[in-house]
C-alpha cells in the first residue's frame, strides 16, 4: 500500500468523542490512549460497569497483519485466565470499525507512580516488586507466551495487587508467522519471541524503580553502573536480564536471584 496513503489515514484519524455509544451499550467516558495501532477508551454500559474498549485504528485496518495482531490480542486475552490480566469479554465490528472490550483494571501504571506520585523505592523493595511481577510473568510463559511489551505503563499496581495489560505484542513461543527478516529486527529490538526478551525488559523496569531512589551526585553522564549505589548481587541479576552478561533463560534461576536481592 502507498505509504504516504496510509501515513495520511494516520494522522488524520481522530478518537471516537467522549460520550459516543458504541456497540449500542458502551457509552465512552474517557479516551485512556492513543497508541499506533489503536484507541484506547474507559467505558460504561447501561449497569454503570465500567470496561476497558479498544478500538484498531483504520490504516492498520487496512492490512492484513494489522486485523490479525488485533485478533490475536483478543485470543491471547481470552487464553490467559488470571485475576492480574484483563478478562475478554466481546469482539464486534460496528460501521467497519472494528473493537475489543475487556475488564477495567483498577490500578495506577508504574509510570504514574514514579513521575507523577513520586513514588521512590530502595534496592531491596525496588526487588520485592519485581519478585511479584514475575510470578505473573511466570503465569504468562508456562502459557508458552512471550508479553514482548512489558515497560512501565503497561504494569498497574494497587495496594498489594499487580496487574499485567497491553498484549498486543505477546506471541506464542512457537508462532509460525515469526520471519527471518522480522525476527532480524526484533532481535536488535531486544524483543525475539523468547522468554529471555521479558527478562530483558524488566530489567530496564528495574532500573526505572531503582532510579526512582537516585540522587544525582554530577551533571556527568554515566552508565547505570557507574551511577547507582547498588549491592553486587543486585548489579549480577541486572546484568543478566539486561543481556549483558549470559542471559537467564529460565524463570526459576531468575526468581531464587532476585529472591537473594529482596
Ligand atoms: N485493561 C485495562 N485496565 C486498566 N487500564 C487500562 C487497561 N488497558 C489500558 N489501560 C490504560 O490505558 C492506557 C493505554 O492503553 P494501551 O497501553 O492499551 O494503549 P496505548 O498506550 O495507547 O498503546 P501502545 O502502548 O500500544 O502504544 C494504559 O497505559 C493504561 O493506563
Amino acid at each position: 500500500m502507498n505509504k504516504l496513503f496510509t501515513k495520511i489515514i494516520e494522522i488524520s484519524e481522530k478518537p471516537l468523542d467522549v460520550s459516543t455509544i458504541v456497540g449500542g451499550k458502551y457509552l465512552i467516558i474517557d479516551v485512556l490512549g492513543k497508541g499506533s495501532y489503536g484507541f484506547t477508551y474507559l467505558v460504561k454500559d447501561q449497569a454503570n460497569q465500567i470496561f476497558v474498549l479498544k478500538q484498531l485504528r483504520k490504516y492498520k485496518q487496512l492490512d492484513h497483519a494489522g486485523i490479525a495482531a488485533f485478533n490475536r490480542e483478543a485470543n491471547i486475552l481470552k487464553d490467559l485466565d488470571h485475576p492480574a490480566f484483563p478478562t475478554f469479554y466481546e469482539q464486534f465490528v460496528e460501521e467497519q470499525k472494528q473493537f475489543i472490550v475487556m475488564e477495567y483494571l483498577n490500578g495506577k501504571t508504574y509510570e504514574e507512580l514514579i513521575f507523577q506520585d513520586k513514588q521512590s523505592f530502595s534496592e531491596s523493595e525496588a526487588f520485592k516488586e519485581l519478585y511479584s511481577i514475575l510470578l505473573l510473568v511466570k503465569y504468562i510463559h508456562e502459557k508458552q507466551f512471550v508479553h514482548r511489551d512489558l515497560r512501565i505503563p503497561n504494569i498497574l499496581k494497587n495496594n498489594q495487587d499487580y496487574y499485567i495489560i497491553d498484549f498486543g505484542l505477546t506471541r506464542h513461543v512457537l508462532d509460525q508467522n515469526n520471519t527471518e527478516k522480522i525476527d532480524h529486527l526484533e532481535k536488535k529490538l531486544f524483543r525475539e519471541v523468547a522468554f529471555k526478551s521479558d527478562f530483558y525488559a524488566l530489567g530496564h523496569f528495574l532500573l526505572f524503580l531503582l532510579y526512582s531512589s537516585y540522587v544525582p551526585v554530577s551533571k556527568k553522564k554515566m552508565s547505570w553502573e557507574e551511577e547507582l549505589y547498588i549491592t553486587g548481587n543486585a548489579r549480577r541479576v541486572l546484568r543478566k536480564m539486561l543481556q549483558i552478561d549470559d542471559p537467564y533463560y529460565d524463570m526459576e534461576h531468575l526468581l531464587k536471584d532476585v529472591k537473594k536481592c529482596i
